[in-house]
């Protein structure tokens, strides 16, 4: 089932033309990657896929269970952007406590997930008091608490060491899984689009230049699979590829 379909999507901030006949065709439960340089229009679409911004020309399709727009999909921004007088998990509980009065089925979602992301004792501190990497994982699970069918991600892990990065890759990808959430991720880098994504999709002058199915193999790094899956992405990038 398509999930989520850009259908010709073009886009222009003032005088200066971003996206060009955008098709991107999101599949229901997938982990779809999104590549490119910086500056190429990467958030841009997210914001359209979000329906934060509105196409120039063409569509956006959804597939997806029907919820009013705004409770469809999560958002996971490179800074962690957490309000610095809330503890961990009144942040995750924010979508809910936007509305109305969380409840203490609310709270307990809220600390089973900060418990599934290793925050367990980290659900009262104060993001001042978190280091960078639990940051981010609060800013995850504050995505996750409404379960929304549909989670943008525009470079979540970027700021994060190597290894914090590569344990959030693995906790995102467990509970995108055990919540069968559809992914739209954006990164810089090839090697976290080919662990993490189904697909990948290159995006160059304004549209989707190519696009990659990645075979499971590929999930586990120094396999040929994940090396082959890298070296594609790099030469639709232009970057050089070693023999
Ligand atoms: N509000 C705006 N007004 C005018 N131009 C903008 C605006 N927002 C973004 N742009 C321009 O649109 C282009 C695409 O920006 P976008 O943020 O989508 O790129 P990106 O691929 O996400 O970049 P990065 O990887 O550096 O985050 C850039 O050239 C940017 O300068």
């Amino acid at each position: 089932m398509t999930f989520l379909r850009l259908a010709g999507v073009s886009f222009a901030h003032p005088g200066r033309p971003v996206l060009e006949g955008v098709e991107l065709a999101l599949a229901a439960g997938d982990i779809h990657c999104l590549v490119g340089r910086s500056g190429c229009g990467k958030t841009t679409l997210l914001k359209l896929a979000a329906g934060l911004l509105a196409p120039t020309r063409g569509q956006v399709l959804w597939g997806g269970p029907a919820t009013a727009a705004h409770e469809r999909t999560g958002f996971v921004f490179q800074a962690p952007t957490l309000l610095d007088w809330l503890s961990a998990r009144d942040n995750v509980l924010l979508p809910v406590s936007l509305k109305r009065r969380p409840t203490a089925q609310d709270m307990a979602r809220a600390d089973a997930l900060l418990a599934r992301l290793g925050l367990a004792d980290r659900a009262m501190h104060r993001p001042g008091q978190l280091s960078g990497g639990q940051q981010s994982r609060v800013a995850l699970a504050r995505a996750l608490l409404p379960q929304p069918p549909l989670l943008l991600l525009d470079e979540p892990f970027a700021a994060l060491d190597a290894i914090t990065r590569e344990e959030l890759q693995r906790d995102l990808l467990g509970l995108a899984r055990e919540h069968g959430t559809t992914v739209l991720f954006v990164t810089h880098d090839i090697a976290e689009a080919v662990f993490l994504g189904d697909r990948v999709s290159v995006m160059a002058g304004g549209r989707l230049s190519h696009s990659f199915t990645v075979p499971p193999a590929a999930r586990t790094r120094d396999t040929p699979a994940f090396g082959a899956g890298c070296a594609q992405v790099r030469e639709a990038l232009g970057l050089e590829v070693s023999a």
